[in-house]
């Protein structure tokens, strides 16, 4: 089986319907958010909550910006990637075209955070996703706007080795 029809394969398994309150699947091993065997990487973990998805997550030292502070990029690539979770929501691949992060305070290491993102509008192809980064039951420290362009799955082939 080539690598694109193994992408395939699983592409659809993973954009069956999941249910409210379910984990939902990862990108893929090695996505630097999502991969459960990047050891560079976040290992989010994401559930549908009604139309929304949320993760808990705890920067570490390997994202460290300034000493104790999570780095500005961590914080995107992490709203990045929970963007992409609302994909299995919407029922199909797409990826972004532009992201905006509102950093309103230090993220800090060590520290748990509440995710939550949001579709707010469908367009053609575009999709509008809004997100916000909280201390536990508590005030928000970041907050992300995002375009997504839905793409056909040969898309990726474009990463396939040569
Ligand atoms: C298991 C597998 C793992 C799958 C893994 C999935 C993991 C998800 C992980 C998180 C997400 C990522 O990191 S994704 C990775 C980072 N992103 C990328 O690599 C994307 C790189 N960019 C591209 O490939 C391309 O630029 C696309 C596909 C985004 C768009 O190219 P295109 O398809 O030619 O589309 P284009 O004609 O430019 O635009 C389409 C429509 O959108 C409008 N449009 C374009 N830009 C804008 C804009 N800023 N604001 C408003 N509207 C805009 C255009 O005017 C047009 O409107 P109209 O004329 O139609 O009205």
């Amino acid at each position: 089986m080539s690598s694109m029809e193994e992408l395939l394969a699983g592409w659809n398994e993973k954009f069956r319907p999941h249910a409210d309150g379910a984990q939902l699947p990862p990108h893929h091993p090695h996505c630097l958010a999502c991969g459960p065997d990047n050891p560079h990487g976040h290992h989010l973990t994401v559930h549908r909550r009604g139309e929304e998805v949320h993760a808990t997550h705890v920067f570490d030292e390997r994202h460290v910006g300034a000493p104790g502070i999570a780095h500005g990029g961590a914080v995107a690539t992490v709203f990045d990637d929970l963007f992409g979770f609302l994909l299995y929501l919407t029922g199909g691949p797409a990826v972004t075209r532009k992201l905006e992060v509102l950093y309103d305070s230090p993220v800090i290491l060590g520290t748990t955070y509440d995710l939550a993102a949001r579709v707010t509008r469908t367009e053609g192809r575009k999709l509008f996703m809004e997100a916000d980064m909280k201390q536990l039951g508590g005030s928000r420290v970041a907050s992300a706007s995002a375009l997504f362009l839905s793409v056909d799955v040969t898309h990726f082939n474009q990463g396939m080795p040569r």
